[in-house]
């Protein structure tokens, strides 16, 4: 048996949604959630996003742990019944590379 961990990337995990939203006939948690809508997918990113901060402010780490993971795989669902791509983000991220968050906040207080 391999016992080495395996390890996702978002970029996979999102082909794996994708997959997923696209099998039909096959039992899928992801399926099930993309078939009940954006609104319904958006209402557990927010409740994985609360159940993060409440760890991230608890003792255990692997909670922390967990529920990030929770959270980033949310996210990528609500990506994909909203049909943005990862690589959008990732572009809107590189965007603000050429800038501190601090000028950012302080351009957006002058306008
Ligand atoms: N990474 C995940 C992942 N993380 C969390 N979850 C599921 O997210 C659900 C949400 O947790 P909750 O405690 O809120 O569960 P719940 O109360 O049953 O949820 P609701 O009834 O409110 O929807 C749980 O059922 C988790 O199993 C995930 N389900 C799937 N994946 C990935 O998606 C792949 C495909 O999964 P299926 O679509 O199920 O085949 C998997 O192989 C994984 O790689």
């Amino acid at each position: 048996m391999n016992d080495t961990p395996v390890r996702v990337s978002l970029d996979e995990l999102s082909a794996i949604v994708a997959r997923r939203a696209a099998a039909e006939g096959e039992e899928s948690y992801t399926r099930s959630l993309l078939a009940k809508g954006v609104a319904k997918c958006a209402q557990k990113l927010g409740e994985e996003a609360i159940e993060t901060a409440l760890a991230a402010v608890g003792s255990d780490t692997k909670a922390v742990v967990s529920e990030t993971a929770d959270l980033l795989y949310h996210l990528v669902v609500l990506l994909q019944a909203r049909g943005v791509s990862l690589d959008d983000v990732y572009a809107e991220l590189g965007s603000r590379t050429h800038q501190s968050g601090l000028a950012e906040k302080a351009s957006r207080s002058r306008t």
